[in-house]
């Protein structure tokens, strides 16, 4: 089965304000899609609809061949994971690191409980952290760190797409490249298909494998990574990209 995602005629309606119109977009198995567009242009909204977040007015998402209804199924549910822009509003305050990765590993059946502390420690070795965050509480670590921990959770339950929203604008910009060079590891070593919202330029170009450009609540431009930076399609990706890049670009 490939982990190809793809999105068909996808329309929301927010309350009679359109903020997708018939949107069509595809990613192939095992690469990174980067999302551009201005604030307001309808990012976030397409992911919460991939995540099952937002429930369309229109069209469908299909994931490994597999249309994605309204209600998913378990495996669906597993299947694709999000990593928000606020780890402070996605991480439960009242839980220890520990409780956190526990919960999928036990609601997927990801390891047997007898196994739960290993996993838990794998999961954050893999996001570079000690096994003493294990007793902690989201408040003792760094924004960075929190951000790590939700990585970790979103990786817990072995997803095939990871959508990443915005990771690291809300964070300090000295540890944003190590976050951003995590999820790229990540993505690569998990095999992961990706969706990847950015505003900046800099993070799209060293993760991405294609751009896609939106403006409101449509696709203008879809184009593989090298393309959209030398020779951009529309006028309007010509502007995104007068913005200067802020993030150093890492080596693949
Ligand atoms: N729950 C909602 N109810 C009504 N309107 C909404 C809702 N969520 C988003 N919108 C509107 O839909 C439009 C698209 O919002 P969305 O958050 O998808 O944009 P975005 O491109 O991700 O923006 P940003 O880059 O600022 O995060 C915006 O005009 C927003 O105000």
């Amino acid at each position: 089965m490939s982990d190809a995602l793809q999105i068909k005629n996808i329309t929301v309606n927010y309350g009679g304000f359109i903020a997708l119109n018939q949107v069509n977009l595809q990613i192939d198995a095992h690469t990174t899609l980067g999302l551009v567009g201005e604030s307001g242009s309808g990012k976030s909204t397409l992911a919460k609809v991939v995540a099952g977040l937002v429930t369309p007015d229109e069209g469908e998402v299909r994931f490994s061949e597999q249309v994605l209804r309204k209600r998913r199924t378990r495996m669906q549910h597993k299947a694709i994971q999000m990593v928000f822009q606020n780890p402070d509003a996605s991480l439960n305050p009242k839980h220890t690191v520990r409780q956190i990765l526990s919960e999928g590993l036990l609601f997927h059946h990801i390891v047997p409980r007898s196994q739960l502390m290993d996993r838990c420690r794998e999961l954050l070795a893999l996001v570079h952290l000690d096994e003493d965050a294990l007793v902690r509480y989201p408040y003792a670590f760094s924004g960075g760190q929190r951000q790590r921990i939700a990585i970790a959770r979103a990786i817990s339950v072995e997803p095939n797409l990871l959508i990443a929203d915005e990771p690291t604008s809300a964070l300090d910009v000295s540890v944003q490249l190590s976050v951003l060079e995590l999820l790229h590891r990540l993505k690569e070593k998990l095999n992961l298909t990706m969706l990847f919202i950015s505003h900046d330029m800099g993070v799209i170009n060293a993760v991405c494998d294609t751009v896609a450009v939106m403006r409101q609540g449509r696709i203008i431009e879809v184009s593989p990574k090298e393309q959209f930076f030398l020779h951009p399609k529309a006028d309007y990706s010509y502007q995104l990209l007068s913005a200067v890049p802020r993030m150093p670009i890492f080596n693949r």
